[in-house]
């Protein structure tokens, strides 16, 4: 039966009645229709809930037409307006709308219509997950912080597909938009980073913002997971795609008819999925390489939902946001976008010490002993370590007047002791005031809490052996952990949702304390062979051929421990390794043994110096070097990077003069190595041993004006210096001028891409005018205008050794363009400028158009 549309429109009564089959079989979210009839009173209460009463889906459409006819013209126009307004819920029914050329009145036209369903669970999902994410994680389950209070911006870098630096991330929002897509047909935007660096905060806090409509997206449900708990499951586990979402995030209330996830599987890109902690599944996405699920209603294993998600096979066009620490190889076809967060920066930490000390005279103390140690500001440029330490400073100096920061040449080994001295002190009442002066004995402490403190460490070690991170608490009670210690802080309960089998399951504050507890449970059991402490070194070998560590010298040890996962990443075993050496170094003898039998920590100590010395020889040996113009090169592994953390903690002399010393290449190159600000105080520790002259290539790290602080004693003997990428501000070119002017070795100075302004470019001219050898500067993509560009410019004048300076990407103008011509013309050695880069122009001998047209100089004969 079909209406026909004259000149006249049809009453929108009669349309109900002409098209009572369309609408009785396609009209569905049938609450949506009847919340809102019921707020613009065109239906009473009573009404509503005899539509709800009524059996049928068709029924109640029949009802809710007969009503809407009964109350007149204006209800039956708002009917369809509904319809018209609510266009996602209502897809099928929009053909319909066209077809009988729906123009909604003006009288219709000015009420509200509210999406209220499916928004009915978006908005149960947005108050969970506003309760859930308002808090920061904080030690003991006594105490929280609000994530407002707290939360700090972290730096967010951008990479393309290459692995080419795009810049920074302005806010968190772009992170979700399109810019610097580099795969549109990849459907994850890639978070990675450091442990600690912040990636789960981050998720927090966009999910945060999220669930208070903060957040700039069109997503209506969010779906948070963290990775591990997919490795929960047993092999054979079979659940469908509804179950994951539903039962391991919040459940949809009265949705007998499944428009819930029907809507979902319909208008995907209105979900937004957080997936934390990739990293933590790699062995177990190595076992299930399995086909991918294509459709929504089969049941698969939750791992392979999990990848389809990821993949676009599931939900294609769902937004996912999936972090991993740094190292993790993602499909590049699944990858849309990629960030690399690298912790905070000066100005971020100057931020979050206001956030985190209220009190005046406590922030102050802080900020003077961090302005005076740039190594401990290296280390706290990691929001975790950061957040120990400022944890365990405030906790520490309430019970004793007298507490500082630690020393300059504090470890992370000190970090995770102080963490756990605030924990095993908190049950302890606060001392009173005449006591609180000299009565802090660390050792005491640690005593006294020996049996929690060994609890928790076979625990963890435990949780490694077996490859899990969640803990019963009959498996606490095993470890002889009482409920008392339950709140000590160590650990932390974990969501409803990622264990609903059961309830009582509990998680380490952070994977990092279980690796230094793993450490400090391989140290404190005197009944496994001597060599079980090297397990972990053994283990990481195994992973990686590239391993700092010689296979061969493995073979010998004990094998693999039953049930241990093999896991691309090693990094939470890399930790445990680094905190070996630092519990096994000797500045922490005297502490060591109060907690282990002096004669057993000593042959343990042994035992890793002498595999230390022999790993450090062999990895040295086993480098691959390279001979070129320059010299031998040698292109450092990142394990490398592992092995001087190593050295450092062990505070070793011996062992760093040893690696000094069998560095025999004239140039090691450590670019792309994921070097942070505080691992140049431990590159420090080795080089300041070296003799002989070096070039260090340390391009595209994040080392900070902190890093270079702490290499200023290696940096007057390099000859090479190439800093390119790396956040380094005046600050630097500071140190760098002090230092490089005093032996004028320096031949190559990169500094490309960094926040160099006029006063770095002033001292860059310093450098080039006192150092005879320097050839080659590059200082393009810095934030030189003319003035810092005349400077430049003059020095090179006076320069006889330069002939590559590469300027482009700075604002230096007409003006510094014409005094780097100016430079050229003065200059006969000086064969390569470069200002700016396109078009390239096409020189011959000299050749300068207008000054804003200088772009590229280049002589050429
Ligand atoms: N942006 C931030 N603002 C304030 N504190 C932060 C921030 N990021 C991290 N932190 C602090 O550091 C701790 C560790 O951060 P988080 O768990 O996010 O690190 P992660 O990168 O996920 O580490 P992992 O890879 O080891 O899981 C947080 O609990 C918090 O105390």
């Amino acid at each position: 039966q079909k209406l026909n549309v004259g000149e006249e429109s049809p009453s929108c009564r009669s349309l109900l009645t002409y098209h009572r089959e369309v609408l009785v079989s396609k009209l569905r979210s049938i609450q949506c229709v009847l919340d809102n009839l019921l707020s613009s009173e065109f239906l009473c209460e009573e009404e509503v809930e005899a539509v709800q009463r009524t059996d049928t889906k068709p029924n109640q459409v029949r009802k809710i037409l007969e009503l809407a006819q009964c109350k007149g013209e204006q209800a039956c126009d708002f009917l369809i307006y509904i319809i018209y307004t609510v266009g996602d819920a209502y897809v099928d029914l929009q053909p319909w709308l066209k077809e009988i050329n729906y123009v909604p009145s003006k009288d219709v036209s000015v009420l509200t219509v509210e999406n209220t369903d499916p928004s009915k669970y978006s908005e149960k999902q947005r108050r969970e997950i506003g309760r859930d994410t308002s808090f920061i994680m904080s030690y003991g389950q006594r105490e929280e912080t609000r994530l407002e209070e707290l939360y700090t911006d972290t730096l967010m870098e951008l990479f393309n597909g290459a692995n080419e630096s795009l810049g920074l991330l302005d806010t968190l929002e772009q992170l979700l938009t399109d810019d610097a897509v580099f795969n549109p047909q990849g459907e994850t935007i890639y978070v990675v980073g450091d442990a600690g660096v912040g990636k789960s905060i981050l998720l927090q806090k966009l999910q945060n913002l999220w669930s208070k409509k903060e957040l700039v997206t069109d997503a209506i449900f969010l779906f948070k997971f963290r990775c591990r708990m997919f490795s929960t499951f047993k092999d054979s586990e079979q659940i469908s795609l509804r179950d994951l979402l539903f039962k391991y995030n919040c459940f949809p209330d009265l949705d007998p008819d499944n428009e819930v996830f029907d809507y979902i599987v319909r208008f995907p890109h209105k979900v937004l999925f957080t997936f934390d902690g990739y990293d933590e599944i790699q062995d177990d996405l190595e076992r299930y390489n399995v086909p991918e699920v294509s459709s929504p209603d089969e049941k698969a294993h939750p791992l392979q939902l999990l990848t389809s998600l990821l993949s676009g096979k599931l939900l294609q066009g769902s937004q996912k946001v999936l972090t991993a620490r740094t190292g993790i190889e993602m499909q590049q076809k699944v990858v849309k976008k990629k960030v690399i967060l690298r912790g905070f920066s000066p100005s971020h930490l100057k931020t979050y010490i206001r956030l985190h000390f209220k009190d005046q005279s406590q922030r102050e103390r802080v900020e003077i002993q961090l302005d005076a140690s740039p190594h401990l500001c290296g280390l706290c440029s990691t929001p975790l370590f950061c957040w120990i330490v400022f944890k365990s400073f405030t906790h520490l100096h309430t019970m004793h007047d007298s507490f500082e920061l630690p020393e300059s040449c504090i470890t992370l080994t000190d970090i995770f002791l102080l963490l756990c001295e605030m924990y095993l002190t908190r049950s302890a009442p606060p001392p009173l005031s005449i006591q609180r002066r000299n009565a802090r004995c660390t050792a005491e402490t640690f005593k006294s809490g020996l049996k929690p403190l060994a609890g928790f460490a076979k625990l963890a070690l435990q949780g490694f052996d077996k490859g899990t991170f969640y803990f019963s608490q009959d498996e606490l009670r095993a470890c002889g952990l009482t409920e008392e210690d339950e709140a000590l802080g160590f650990l932390r309960s974990v969501s409803e949702y990622e264990n609903t089998e059961n309830p009582a399951t509990f998680e380490f504050l952070h994977l990092t304390l279980q690796s230094f507890l793993v450490a400090f449970g391989l140290i404190l059991d005197e009944d496994m062979p001597l060599d079980t402490i090297l397990k972990f070194f053994a283990e990481c070998s195994r992973k990686k051929k590239s391993s700092c560590l010689p296979c061969d010298f493995f073979h010998n040890l004990s094998p693999k421990p039953s049930g241990t996962r093999g896991s691309q990443t090693n990094e939470h075993l890399q930790f445990t390794n680094l905190f070996l050496c630092g519990l096994l170094s000797k500045p922490k003898t005297s502490l060591m043994e109060q907690l282990v039998a002096p004669k057993m920590l000593k042959e343990k100590q042994a035992l890793l110096k002498s595999y230390l010395s022999t790993s450090v020889k062999s990895h040295i040996h086993g480098l691959p070097v390279h001979e070129t113009d320059e010299g031998k090169k040698v292109h450092v592994l990142p394990n490398f990077l592992w092995m001087l953390r190593c050295i450092y903690e062990t505070g070793s002399r011996d062992i760093a003069k040893m690696t000094a010393k069998g560095i025999t290449a004239g140039f090691i190159k450590l670019g792309y190595c994921n070097v942070y600000s505080g691992d140049c105080t431990a590159l420090n520790f080795v080089l300041q041993h070296r003799r002989k002259l070096l070039g260090l290539d340390m391009d595209n790290n994040n080392i900070s004006d902190y890093g270079v602080k702490q290499l200023r004693p290696s940096l007057s003997k390099m000859t090479i210096v190439r800093f390119c990428v790396n956040y380094l501000s005046d600050s630097s070119i500071e140190v760098l001028a002090e230092e490089l002017c005093k032996c004028k070795v320096v031949e190559v100075l990169g500094l490309y891409n960094n926040c160099i302004t006029d006063a770095g470019a002033k001292l860059v001219a310093k450098i080039i005018e006192e150092c005879p050898k320097l050839r080659i500067v590059k200082l393009g993509k810095n934030k030189i205008t003319p003035v810092g560009g005349r400077y430049l410019a003059d020095a090179i004048k006076k320069s006889t050794s330069i002939f590559d300076v590469g300027m482009w990407g700075n604002t230096l103008g007409d003006e510094g363009a014409c005094a780097f011509a100016e430079a050229l013309r003065h200059h006969p050695s000086l064969t390569n400028l470069r200002s700016a880069i396109s078009p390239p122009p096409q020189l011959y001998g000299f050749k300068f158009g207008p000054p804003h047209k200088i772009l590229q100089l280049k002589k050429t004969y």
